[in-house]
Order: structure tokens, then sequence, then C-alpha cells
């Protein structure tokens, strides 16, 4: 009885210490957990602490470094945003340019320095060490593209896309004598036939006809010379243009706006469409691809005898073929959108093309005299030629002089932009930018320097680029030449030179350093060609109010944005 009742006094201090032991190790767990979630607690302050401080010094940084820089005092917390919009922003660093000198700061937020460079020797130093763009540059590709390579922000990420797509386009010289096939060429001319059928057209359209015919068939071959949704395509990608800048603005991206929506549902149509194209070249590649690998042969074999009529258009196939497929095995890593570069290329090489094709018609069209020379050079050019059809724009040297200084005066975008995210940038001149300070280059501004350009730059004057041999220097490089060019230099009569654009330090269309654009080879010679073609058999005249000079007030030069146009088919 003794023992069982000493059993169950133990059983019962057995349960209440188990139950007493479990009890404290519940507290103990509970207390262990209170103490490391303070822990973490604590960590999280001191980590967010300490980010948020060196946020703070950077920013003190930023802003004890930029005392340096001279520039107009900050109106208020926001900076001169609210005082700028897209339209006036040349002109207001024109003014500041004129006051502060040639490396300006602007405040455009409390964290947001913008530092302006108008000098070409400081540019040229910048744009070769600085290594990232804006931010925003990718987002703009981003949105309506997807995630991929070429176009991004810092350099590292666009090197390899930057090479492969080099490559492959300057590749193609050696092929062909001209980079733009026949085939497409004479798909314009057919088109333009049909504009004139209505009398005249707006050049507008036409240069983006023009732009988008050409690329497309550079990128696809000739299955987008055939292809019925073509119209749609080019359509697509001009209606997701116009949208662009209104919806990489937004901070958030505004997935609460119906228009957000429409834009995104267009930009899914395009890559449909997009998918669409590069299935009918692949197709074509296997059906083609043997049957052409023998043809190349069988042409070497012949020394190039088969190919020298021009560029044929079996020969565009295998070439594209192989571009497109060998551009998406260079560039498309895993996360990237399919058919995201090609997009890329299109939109970017379509509309700036079509930029330069339209300042081309115009001012062509605004200075007939011009016309008339470069179509004697296209005549002298072919009947110096073996083959009488074969256009080698080469020898077409007022041509390319007429491109050049179309693309001096009204360039692609009103600035070139690039920021240095990790380290500051010294400049020879002794000043410092830095980290994460915006850097552009009002191209416009620089373009039409008179210091760089002489005193008829904001005038369309082709000669500038042009010299006799010897006098090559005087003619052309930051010397006046007052149209006087052209009674020196007359591209028929006489024998000149054309001069390297690039020599002038203050010629920027295409970029230059790091992220200087690599189509400015390929699209000289395809312009180049399809105006030889062009103005071989059409003359292009203004109609109407087009006729009127255009705006320029010393720092913007602007032809009217839409002009009416006639080709009007020469007689020969
Ligand atoms: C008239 C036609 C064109 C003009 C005026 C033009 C102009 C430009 C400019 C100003 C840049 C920025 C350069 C810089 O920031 O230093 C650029 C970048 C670029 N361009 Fe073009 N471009 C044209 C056509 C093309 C074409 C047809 C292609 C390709 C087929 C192309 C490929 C590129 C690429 C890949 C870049 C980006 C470079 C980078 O971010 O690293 N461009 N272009």
């Amino acid at each position: 009885m003794a023992l069982s009742s000493s059993c169950g006094s133990d059983a019962l201090l057995a349960i209440l210490s188990h139950s007493r032991s479990e009890a404290c190790n519940r507290v103990l767990l509970r207390d262990l957990a209170n103490r490391e979630f303070n822990a973490f607690l604590w960590f999280s302050l001191i980590a967010v602490t300490a980010f948020l401080l060196s946020r703070v010094v950077k920013l003190l940084c930023l802003w004890a470094k930029a005392r340096s820089i001279p520039g107009p005092p900050c109106p208020s917390f926001y900076g001169h945003c609210k005082l700028i919009s897209r339209e006036n922003f040349t002109e207001v660093l024109s003014d500041l340019h004129k006051k502060y000198g040639s490396v300006v700061k602007l405040w455009l937020g409390p964290t947001k320095l913008l530092v302006s460079i108008k000098d070409p020797n400081l540019i040229k130093e910048m744009l070769l060490k600085a290594a990232d763009k804006l931010p925003l540059t990718g987002r703009a590709f981003h949105l309506p593209f997807g995630r991929s390579s070429l176009f991004a922000s810092p350099f590292e990420k666009v090197q390899k896309g930057r090479e492969a797509l080099f490559t492959e386009l300057t590749g193609k010289f050696p092929e062909r004598e001209n980079v733009v096939c026949t085939k497409a060429v004479d798909c314009i001319l057919e088109r333009i036939q049909n504009f004139m059928a209505k009398g005249s057209v707006e050049s507008k359209m036409v240069s983006q006809h023009m732009a988008f015919t050409m690329l497309g068939a550079t990128l696809f071959g000739d299955e987008f010379l055939a292809w019925s949704k073509a119209t749609v395509y080019e359509e697509l990608f001009m209606m997701i243009a116009k949208d662009a800048c209104l919806w990489t603005s937004y901070n958030v991206t505004p997935f609460w706006k119906h228009g957000f929506w429409k834009y995104q549902s267009l930009c899914t149509k395009l890559k449909c469409l997009t998918q669409d194209i590069i299935q009918q070249c692949k197709k074509n590649y296997m059906l083609f691809g043997h049957m052409d690998h023998n043809l190349r042969d069988e042409t070497e074999i012949l020394g190039k005898e088969v190919a020298s009529d021009g560029p044929s258009c079996s020969e565009v196939v295998i070439v594209d073929a192989l571009f497109f497929q060998e551009l998406n095995g260079h560039l498309n890593a895993t996360e990237e959108e399919p058919c995201g570069n090609l997009m890329r290329i299109m939109f970017h090489g379509c509309l700036t093309t079509a930029r330069l094709i339209n300042n081309i018609l115009v001012s062509l069209g605004m200075h007939p005299q011009i016309q008339d020379k470069i179509y004697s050079e296209i005549t002298m050019a072919r009947n110096g030629s073996i083959k009488k059809d074969q256009l080698n724009v080469d020898k077409m040297l007022l041509l390319l002089a007429t491109i050049y200084e179309s693309a001096r005066l009204v360039p692609a975008g009103s600035l070139l932009q690039r920021c240095s995210l990790t380290h500051d940038l010294n400049l020879k001149s002794g000043v410092t930018i830095p980290a994460g300070a915006g850097l552009v280059v009002p191209v416009q501004l620089v373009q039409m320097d008179d210091c760089s350009w002489g005193n008829d730059a904001n005038e369309f004057n082709p000669y500038r680029f042009l010299s006799k041999p010897g006098k090559g220097s005087d003619i052309m490089l930051n010397k006046s030449v007052s149209g006087a060019a052209e009674n020196i230099v007359n591209p028929v009569e006489c024998s000149f030179s054309l001069n390297d654009p690039n020599a002038n330090t203050a010629f920027l269309p295409f970029g230059y350093g790091l992220h200087a654009c690599i189509g400015e080879k390929f699209v000289l010679n395809g312009v180049a060609t399809l105006f030889a073609s062009l103005l071989k058999h059409y003359e292009i005249k203004l109609q109407g109010a087009a006729e009127d000079n255009p705006k320029s007030n010393n720092c913007v030069f602007e032809h009217p944005s839409s002009s009416q146009i006639a080709f009007v088919k020469r007689n020969s």
C-alpha cells in the first residue's frame, strides 16, 4: 500500500515536474523567439539605417561635388523640373551654355543632377569614359519589347550583343557592294509609283515606308517584301513609337490605366507578328538552305560573276537567314524575350532612318540645283561602271555629302545621354562629374555651332564635306565656307574628295564612344543606294507650303514636320 502510494506520488511528481519543465520549456522557447525576433528587428533597423545613411552620404557627396560645376542656383527643392518641357529643353540648354560655359549643371530634383557638355573635345572624352546609359533608356525598350540585352544601360550588358550585330552588319559589305538588295529598292520604287497616282505624298509617310522596307529586307530577307502583314507590322510599330515616351515616363508601371493595357496589347500583337515573319524565314531557310549553299559554291567557282549584276534575292535569303539565326544564337540568353533584339533593332533603326530619309527628301526638294548635280553624278558613275545597272555609291560624293549634311542639321535625337553609375568621371579640363549624375550632349547645338562649322552653320550646305585634294582642311574643318565651296568644288566638273565627317569632332549624329551607333556604315550605304536609284528615275519636288524656308533659330533647325512632295518621272 505504502509502496503503491509512494509510486503514485512519484508519478505525480514526475507528471508535475514534466508539466513544469514543459511549461518552462515553452517559456524558454517563447523567450528565445522573442529575443530572436528582437535581434532580427535590430538587425533590420541597423541595415535600413546604414542603407539610408549611405544614401544620405552619397547625396551629400553629390551636392558637394556638384558645387564646383557651374550652373544656375536651384529655385526650389524640386529643382528646375517644372520650368523645362521636352520641347524647350534644347533652348534652355543653349541659354545656359551661353551664360555658364561649355559644362553646365542643372538640378531636376533633390537627387537628380544633370550635366550638359557642349565642348566637342570634352564630349568625346566623356563619351569614351562614361560606360553606362541613363536607366530610362533601358525602360523605353523594356516596356514594349521585353527583357533583352541590346540598348540596355550598363555597357557590360550590351557589349556582346553590339559585337555580334556589328559583325553581321559590316560582314555584309564584302558579300555585296550595296547593303540594300535590288529587290528591296525595286519594291520601294514600285510603291512610289503607286503613291504618285494620287499626285503628291507626305514626305514623312514615304520616308517611314522606305526605312521600314530597307530594314525589314535586311533583317528578314525577301520574305519580308512578300509578307502580307508587312503594312500592319509597320503601322503597329508607329503606334507603339508614338506612345512609348508617355508610358516609360511613369516611375511605377501604371497598371491601373486603361490606356496602358491597350498599349500592352499592341506590343503583344507586335511580338506575335515578329514571330510570324521569323517562322516564315525559318521555313524558307530550311527549304532553300542547302540549295543556296550549292549555289554559293558555284558562284565562287565562277569568280563571283553570277552575283555581279547586283545583289540577287536568293543570295539575300541565305545571308539574312543566317543573320537572324546567328543573332539570336549570340544574343538570346534564357531570360531574354524571344525576338526582343530584332524588334529593338527594327524600332530604333526604322525611326532614325526614316527621320534621316525625310530630311534628305525635303532638303533636296528645297535645293533643286543640288539634286541636278547629284543626278549628273549618278549618270557619270553609271557610265563609268562595267555593269550599267550597278550603282557604285562610293563614287557619288555629293550624294554622300548631302546625307552627312542632312544628318548634321537634323540629328535623330536632340540629346546623347550617358551616366557613370559607380565612379566619378574626371575630365581633362579639371571638371569632376559625380557618380550617378546624368550626362547629356545637346547634339543639335553642337552640330550647329559656328565655332565648329563656320558662319553658315545653320544652312544646308553639303559642300562643306567636300574638298579639292590638298584643300580639305581649309574647306571642311572649323572654317567658314559660306557657300564658297559650291564654286570651288563642282563634283561633276573637277576632281574632288569627300572628307571624313568624323574628322570634325562636332559631327555626332551617330554618337561616339562605348555606346556609339553600330548601324552607321550600314545606314550611310543603304540610304545612298536608295537615293541613287530614286534620283535616277525621279525628280523630287516640294508642293505648297512646304516650299517655305525651314525653321531655324540658331539653336534648332527644323524642316516642316510634314511636307508634301511629288516624285516627277525623269524623261530619260
Ligand atoms: C539614320 C539612322 C541612325 C541613326 C541616326 C542612329 C543614331 C544612333 C545614336 C545617336 C545612337 C546612340 C549613340 C550614343 O549614345 O553614343 C545609336 C545607338 C545604336 N544604334 Fe543607331 N542609328 C541609326 C540607325 C541604326 C541602325 C540601322 C542600326 C542597326 C541595324 C542601329 C543600331 C544601333 C545600336 C545597336 C545602338 C545602341 C548602342 C548601345 O546602346 O550600346 N542604328 N544610334
